[in-house]
């Protein structure tokens, strides 16, 4: 399968302090991957820059063999989604009108939303679970169904590239598992920060930033191993086969018994 994102000798700053250097990634068309590590060890700046958003300090970024930061914004927005993890909605939108804006690359300024777009937005919306709430101020929704909302806005924008910052913050257990199952039957290349590492676990591939760098991407049961899993997360795994799914699950406990609170 052809490489569909590239980025070769990366490195990310935020003001002058660099976050992530000389990484370097390469994803698979058709790609679920899985990027995880602490709490501020670059996650979301790492999907900026691959999104386009935020300019790399050195390096490149490579969408489809094309140059990601030399395109126009409309051309960007074609190539690559992304939703991320905290975004004000303004009020009074309705939901549906949230997620046509994922349309825009394809609009030209001044078409009104046709019967194809609604048919569009109400298919994304079908995705996600919340068919009947197109019509519902955002205002309105819960925390899990805002974060809904504005993935169905990144389906509906239909690029081959969706990143996707945390998506499952403030869904329920029933509503991640839908969700990693949506992304995998997308067929397009996903690639999803997440904290849970059971739901990382079930990426076809996972990045493991810690300290500034990234381990080399790797399967989930290489990149997720005990070892890496403490030395990262300063935590014991232990992997545990699902008697009936045959899936992996860590069970995660405090390194040190007497450090629990
Ligand atoms: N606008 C900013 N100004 C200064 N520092 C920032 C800014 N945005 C992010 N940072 C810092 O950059 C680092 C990386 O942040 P980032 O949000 O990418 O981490 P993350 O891995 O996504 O974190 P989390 O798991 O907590 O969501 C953090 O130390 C953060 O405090």
């Amino acid at each position: 399968m052809s490489v569909h994102l590239r980025a070769e000798g990366l490195a990310c700053a935020v003001g002058n302090r660099v976050i992530l250097r000389d990484l370097r990634l390469d994803v698979r068309e058709g790609e679920t991957i899985g990027i995880v590590g602490p709490n501020g060890c670059g996650k979301s700046t790492l999907l900026r820059v691959l999104a386009g958003l935020r300019a790399p300090t050195a390096g490149h970024v490579h969408v489809g063999g094309v140059r990601l930061h030399g395109l126009g914004s409309r051309q960007r927005a074609r190539k690559v989604a992304l939703v991320a993890q905290e975004q004000d909605l303004p009020a009074d939108l309705l939901a549906g009108e949230v997620v046509a804006l994922g349309l825009t690359p394809y609009r030209s300024p001044w078409n009104g939303v046709g019967p194809r777009e609604r048919a569009a937005v109400a298919a994304a919306l079908a995705e996600v679970g919340l068919a009947d709430l197109a019509d519902r101020p955002v205002e309105q929704l819960s925390g899990g169904e805002r974060r809904r909302v504005l993935l169905a806005r990144g389906l509906v924008q239909r690029t081959p590239l969706l990143l996707l910052d945390e998506p499952t913050n403030h869904l329920d257990v029933r509503h991640q598992l839908h969700l990693m199952r949506l992304v995998r039957r997308l067929g397009r290349t996903v690639v999803l920060a997440l904290h849970d590492l059971t739901l990382a676990a079930t990426c076809d591939r996972v990045l493991v930033l810690h300290e500034g760098r990234a381990l080399p991407l790797a399967p989930p049961g290489e990149a997720l191993a005990p070892a890496v899993v403490s030395a990262v997360f300063g935590v014991d795994a232990i992997p545990i086969r699902h008697p009936v799914t045959g899936d992996t699950h860590l069970l995660i406990t405090p390194l040190h018994p007497e450090s629990a609170p």
